[in-house]
C-alpha cells in the first residue's frame, strides 16, 4: 500500500480527496462540481461558505450531487449534540467539531451522528498537546480526526505534515485527515504518510484548470 502501518487509512479504499469550498459563490461551486466530477470524493461546505449561506450549500450539493459525500465544517464549539442535529437535518454526511471543544460537546456530536446514521470528524485546529488530546478524542467514537494547518498560520511558512506523523502514531480507532495548504507539491509526501481525506481547498478553487488540478491531484492518492 505504500503506507505506514500505523496510519489507520483505509486498507482496501483509496484516499479519498475532500475539495474545500470557501469562498466561491454556490453557483461556481456547482460549476466545479459538475466539472471536477469523478476526481471529489467529499465536497466540504467551507466554513466561511456556512457563515454565508447557512445549510443552503449542503441542501444544494445533496440535492444535485447525491454520490459525493457532503462535510459541512461548522467547526462546532458547544452545543454539540443540537448543532450536528442541524447538520444532519440539512443532509451533512460528515460534520466538523473541534477538538479544543469540551469532551462533552464532542460527545454530543458523536450521539447525534449515531442518531442519524452519519460521521463527525474533529477539527485539531490550535490543540495545544496533540498526542495527547489525539488519544482522548480516539476514545469518543469518532470517525475522523483532522490535522489542521490554520489559514491564519500557513503565511509564516506551517504546514500539517509532521502534525499528520503525530496523529498517525498515536491513532487506534478514527481514521486521519489533513488539510491546510494542501497542494501538488505538498501531496506526495502526505500520501507516503497515510491520511484517509486529504483535503484541498484554495489550491483547487484557485487553479486556472480546476477540472485538470483536481484530476490531478486525485492521480496522487493511493
Ligand atoms: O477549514 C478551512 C479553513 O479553516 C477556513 O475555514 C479550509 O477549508 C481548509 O484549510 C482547507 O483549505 P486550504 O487550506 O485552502 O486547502
Amino acid at each position: 500500500m505504500g503506507c505506514k502501518k500505523k496510519c489507520r487509512k483505509t486498507e482496501e479504499k483509496q484516499m479519498k480527496l475532500q475539495a474545500a469550498l470557501d469562498t466561491l459563490t454556490l453557483e461556481e461551486c456547482l460549476e466545479l462540481l459538475e466539472e471536477t466530477k469523478g476526481s471529489i470524493d467529499i465536497v466540504e461546505v467551507g466554513t466561511p461558505f456556512v457563515i454565508e449561506e447557512g445549510m443552503v450549500p449542503v441542501k444544494a450539493f445533496k440535492d444535485k450531487f447525491p454520490n459525493i459525500e457532503v462535510l459541512a465544517d461548522v467547526k462546532i464549539m458547544d452545543a454539540g449534540g443540537y448543532e450536528a442535529d442541524k447538520c444532519f437535518e440539512a443532509g451533512a454526511d460528515i460534520c466538523t467539531v473541534l477538538g479544543v471543544s469540551h469532551d462533552e460537546t464532542i460527545q454530543g456530536v458523536v450521539r447525534s451522528a449515531k442518531k442519524y446514521g452519519k460521521k463527525v470528524m474533529v477539527d485539531m485546529i490550535a490543540v495545544p498537546d496533540l498526542k495527547k488530546r489525539t488519544e482522548e478524542i480516539d476514545q469518543m467514537g469518532v470517525d475522523y480526526i483532522c490535522v489542521h494547518t490554520a489559514f491564519d498560520v500557513q503565511k509564516l511558512g506551517q504546514d500539517p505534515l509532521n502534525d499528520l506523523k503525530t496523529v498517525n502514531s498515536v491513532i487506534k480507532n478514527a481514521k486521519s485527515a489533513v488539510a491546510g495548504g494542501v497542494k501538488l507539491e505538498t501531496v506526495d509526501a502526505i500520501v507516503n504518510e497515510g491520511a484517509e481525506i486529504i483535503v484541498v481547498g484554495g489550491a483547487i478553487c484557485n487553479a486556472k484548470d480546476r477540472q485538470a488540478y483536481a484530476k490531478e491531484i486525485k492521480s496522487h492518492l493511493k
